[in-house]
């Protein structure tokens, strides 16, 4: 399975074309547009979000909501275009009409700068944040949709959701921190990571409209467990093969990540062996298992079969509506940077981006193991492995 996504965020569409995805696999506009919905919501976004009501249109790819294995485009219109539709026309040849709003003063956090000295757009830097704004997000929030409900398809369930806002953490904190892995099922079995998805709690609220009366910007912590994996996904043999190490990529690659971790993670540094190794047990039912899950469900660059608990830093965001220091790219004078229409903050988008990240990244090693022409043999592939590892 592979994706491609294409858009800017005030442009017409956003696109995603999926591949590999296998027949017969039942998907409704409802199952992405709740997912999209998720990514929308969440205290300290900016007026934007008033703006778009995403909601996905299937092109290709798909009959009667079931797939056909061939691409699925998948496709959600920015409803922002209309204010912009003459700035940012494909159509149309420049003219000094369309090309107001320009960004000629660089925003420090952003990709502003390096985007226009890489790509030469040094007439308008708003050729590089188009694409590098994190509308972009959706598509991948959308592509996620997909991978969700081809992992439930196999029992595999992904939730993200938010650790801490700046210094503010969330009332989920205390259950997340998986002393042992009774009480971790307790947490991914008995909340609704969709209500925590929605709705930030009062600390975190008080937090962010601090930051904002400050015209400042606050980043966060975002944990996503995916349950229900069976051990082997992912390979030790070569680097490029190693399921952690793609998932990482797959979490750093989302805009404003700055960490990931596993498990326990960078607090694992402080300890010592016997306190961070998960006891190996066995029993008839349920075959190996594990005492805790302190490496976050990975040994070898493969799943271990208990979940798999990914850890992901999100930055402030970079534009201040008190800029800091920044050059204008034509004078080369000192300037505040530019201001654009800003969130305050959007950990709680990024903890639904995460879970979709790690999402694609389980069915692609799913779809790599695995049947990826037909759902119901891979299932059936599915079901033999797991009874192969109850046996061993
Ligand atoms: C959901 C989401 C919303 C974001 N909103 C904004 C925003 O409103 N303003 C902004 O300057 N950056 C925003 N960002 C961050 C920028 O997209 C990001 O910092 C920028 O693309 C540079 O990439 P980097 O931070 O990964 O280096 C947002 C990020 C995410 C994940
Ligand atoms: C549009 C979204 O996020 C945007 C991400 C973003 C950035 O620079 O990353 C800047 C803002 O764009 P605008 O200036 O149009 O408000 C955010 O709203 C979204 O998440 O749907």
């Amino acid at each position: 399975m592979r994706y491609v996504t294409a858009g800017e965020s005030h442009g017409p569409e956003e696109i995603a074309v999926i591949e590999g995805i296998p027949a017969g696999l039942t998907i409704s506009q409802e199952d992405v547009n709740e997912q999209l919905a998720r990514r929308q919501r969440g205290y300290g976004r900016g007026d934007r979000q008033k703006i778009e009501t995403d909601t996905v249109t299937f092109l290709t790819g798909i009959r009667h909501q079931i797939t056909l294995g061939s691409p699925i485009t998948l496709n959600v219109h920015n409803d922002d275009h209309n204010n912009w539709s003459k700035i940012m026309a494909p159509n149309e040849p420049a003219t000094s009409e369309n090309t107001l709003r320009k960004v000629m003063r660089p925003r420090p956090g952003h990709a502003d700068l390096v985007g226009g000295m890489k790509y030469r757009h040094h007439d308008d830097l708003r050729n590089v944040l188009e694409r590098s704004s994190a509308r972009e997000t959706t598509m991948r929030v959308a592509v996620g949709a997909v991978a969700k409900k081809l992992l439930a398809e196999i029992g595999v369930d992904v939730h993200g959701f938010v650790v801490n806002v700046g210094p503010a953490k969330s009332n989920m904190n205390d259950l997340i921190k998986y002393k042992n892995l009774q009480e971790l099922r307790k947490v991914t079995e008995s909340f609704d990571t969709r209500a925590l998805n929605a709705e930030a709690d009062e600390a975190i609220k008080e937090v962010i409209d601090k930051t904002k009366r400050a015209a400042n910007t606050v980043g966060g912590q975002v944990q996503v467990i995916a349950t229900g994996m069976p051990a082997g996904l992912g390979s030790y043999v070569s680097a490029d093969t190693k399921l952690d190490a793609k998932i990482a990529s797959a979490i750093v690659g989302i805009n404003a990540f700055k960490g990931v971790q596993f498990g326990g993670g960078f607090e694992n540094s402080e300890k010592y062996g016997d306190q961070v190794m998960d006891e190996i047990f066995w029993d008839e039912g349920r075959g190996f298992y594990r005492g805790s899950d302190n490496l976050g469900g990975f040994e070898g660059g493969m799943t271990t079969g208990e979940a798999i608990i990914v850890r992901g830093v999100v930055k402030p965001i970079p534009t201040l509506y008190r800029p800091m220091q920044s050059v204008d790219i034509d004078t080369h004078e000192d300037h505040r940077a530019s201001i654009e229409r800003s969130d305050t903050t959007a950990v709680t988008a990024a903890a639904v981006i995460a879970e979709a990240m790690v999402a694609i990244e389980l069915s692609k090693a799913v779809l790599d193991k695995f049947d990826a022409d037909n759902i119901e043999r891979m299932k059936e592939q599915v079901a033999i492995y797991r009874e192969e590892l109850r046996k061993f």
